[in-house]
């Protein structure tokens, strides 16, 4: 008789019953941080699978769990949710205190805002008098978020064409090549977690294009992304930034939190095209040992 295979308790220990609809912080944080740990469990299996047969049970396991949360638009609906003001409020909140902090939000014309990597489409509704936003998004959850890869906007047209871009937890998300454009939800969820180290350096670099001379870049990353990296500490991306022609105006993490958030500004007298960028921005460069994270950005 074939054996049945016995099924497995969920990697993550999230039930896909009860968390992938409930709304409760500790269901949302649970599901995504069960996303999470999926992902690069799947990410990590594709890459050795080839010539693994057990390993192809292992991966299909995992890709049934991802399904079971309910796929990418579940991703995005618990992070959207984890964003709301009664959960203490999305990263563009720091970013409108940080602009009327530098007595911007009195402008003679509105800011044109780009949002990159939108969840909700109302983030900056309260700042309609000031800011005009764009909310972009590769997997656009609403009509008002444009479905667009910011790698892909029209170079001419956007050129220094921003006085703000965000990019708020998207330098960490940024998926392979191989998997932006015609991505299915799940294939898309398999690169989610795993940055492409070149396409985030090309996304500062482009940032740095389109923005007007004085223009600011908003990032916000999770704290790990920078202190438990093995390829990025503080001071290497601050480098890294200087280098692309950022000034930090703002810096704002803690000891023990989950986010760090920086507020750039371009100077005007960059000139991109006669910087030389040094060996260590242009390869991955170990900074320290142990057990770290992957996370790196490539000039
Ligand atoms: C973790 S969510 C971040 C959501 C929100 N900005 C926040 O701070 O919570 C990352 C989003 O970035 C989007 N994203 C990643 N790369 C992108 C690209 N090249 N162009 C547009 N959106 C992108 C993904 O589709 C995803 O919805």
């Amino acid at each position: 008789m074939p054996k049945t295979r016995k099924r497995k308790v969920p990697i993550t220990g999230v039930s896909s019953t009860s968390n992938a609809t409930s709304s409760k912080p500790k269901s949302s944080r649970a599901v995504i941080r069960g996303f999470h740990v999926l992902l690069k469990q799947q990410a990590q299996l594709q890459k050795v699978i080839v010539d693994d047969i057990s390993k192809k049970t292992e991966l299909a396991d995992i890709e049934r769990e991802i399904e079971e949360l309910g796929g990418l638009e579940s991703y995005q609906r618990m992070s959207a949710i984890g964003q709301g003001t009664d959960r203490g409020g999305g990263s563009e909140k720091i970013l409108i205190r940080w602009l009327k902090d530098k007595e911007l939000h009195k402008p003679e014309k509105k800011l044109r805002l780009l949002e990159v990597g939108a969840l909700k489409p109302d983030n900056y509704a309260d700042c309609s008098s000031w800011i005009k936003a764009t909310p972009i998004d590769l997997n656009s959850q609403h009509p008002s978020i444009m479905e667009q890869d910011f790698l892909l906007l029209d170079h001419k047209q956007n050129r220094e064409n921003w006085d703000i871009i965000s990019l708020s937890l998207v330098l960490n998300f940024v998926p392979e090549p191989l998997n932006r454009g015609e991505f299915s939800s799940l294939s898309f969820l398999a690169v989610i977690v795993i940055s492409c180290s070149y396409d985030t350096g090309r996304m500062l670099r482009l940032s740095y294009d389109f923005l007007v001379g004085g223009g600011h870049l908003f990032v916000a990353l999770p704290l790990s992304c920078l202190s438990n990296s093995r390829y990025l500490n503080f001071d290497f991306f601050s480098d890294l930034m200087e280098i692309l022609g950022f000034s930090e105006r703002q810096r704002h993490w803690r000891k023990g939190g989950k986010m760090v958030y920086y507020l750039f500004q371009k100077r005007v007298d960059a000139r991109m095209e006669s910087i030389t960028v040094p060996d260590r921005f242009s390869k991955k460069t170990i900074l320290r040992q142990g057990n770290r994270n992957n996370f790196s950005i490539i000039l």
